[in-house]
């Protein structure tokens, strides 16, 4: 899926938070957008997910954002786990209120959560698993229904050093493995460098990802 964003504009009330903003995001590629507190990145991730009104265009495809579509999930900090549904009947959930068949969302929960390393722990509860183990059940769900873009809004904020450097390990080996086209926000220079096919910097345009010292420079 390619997203062609072009002269957007967001605001809260009267005061603008995006104006003017042009941005292409390619088919299966992953765009970091990175960028101070406070300058938009949530907000433009908001507005790609049809949840907040804006001008300008933004189109998946060709067509544009009116509103939510099942076809592109955010996927946020905190996890949105239900605390009394165990890890295998949180990722069921969505393929079921979608309507899969029973053995069709089982197999397919199990295998994603296989997939992020998750087998052994399907039974349990959100409560009896790390806040690393959470953000994968959140990833396994939110790829278990195959979206065809993925917006990520500094998903591993939370996590310790180590549990983020292999989330961030598997999340590029699972959405380049997909194909998915991914935007995802971090304020985290080295993230950003990281993960990024290539990187936006919002307010200052598109900075090299291998010139990791200038964006650096950027965001300081
Ligand atoms: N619901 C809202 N109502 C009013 N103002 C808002 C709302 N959401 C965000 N803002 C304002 O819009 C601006 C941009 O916020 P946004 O969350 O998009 O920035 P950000 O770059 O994602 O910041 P951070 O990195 O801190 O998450 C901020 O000044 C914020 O106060």
């Amino acid at each position: 899926m390619s997203v062609v964003i072009s002269g957007l504009g967001v605001g809260y009330g009267r005061s603008p938070v995006l104006s003017d903003l042009s941005l292409e995001v390619r088919q299966g590629e992953l765009l970091v957008v990175a960028g101070p507190s406070g300058c938009g990145k949530s907000t433009l991730l908001r507005a790609v997910a049809g949840l907040v009104p804006y001008t300008g265009q933004i189109l998946v495809d060709g067509a544009p954002v009116r509103g939510t579509s099942r076809e592109r999930a955010l996927v946020f900090q905190e996890d949105g786990l239900l605390p009394w549904r165990t890890a295998l009947r949180n990722v069921e959930l969505p393929l079921a209120l979608q309507g899969v068949p029973r053995a069709v969302r089982r197999s397919s929960a199990l295998a994603w959560l296989d997939r992020v390393g998750l087998s052994g722990f399907e039974g349990h509860l959100p409560r009896e698993l790390s806040g690393g183990m959470r953000q994968r059940v959140q990833l396994a769900r939110t790829l278990a229904q195959q979206p065809s873009l993925v917006l990520m809004d500094e998903p591993f904020g939370a996590l310790d050093a180590q549990t983020r450097a292999s989330m961030q390990q598997l999340v590029s080996d699972v959405l380049r493995e997909t194909g998915t086209t991914t935007i995802f926000v971090t304020h985290d220079v080295d993230e950003a460098v990281l993960l990024g096919d290539r990187v936006v910097v919002l307010g200052a345009g598109e900075v090299d990802v291998h010139r990791d010292a200038i964006l650096k420079a950027v965001l300081a």
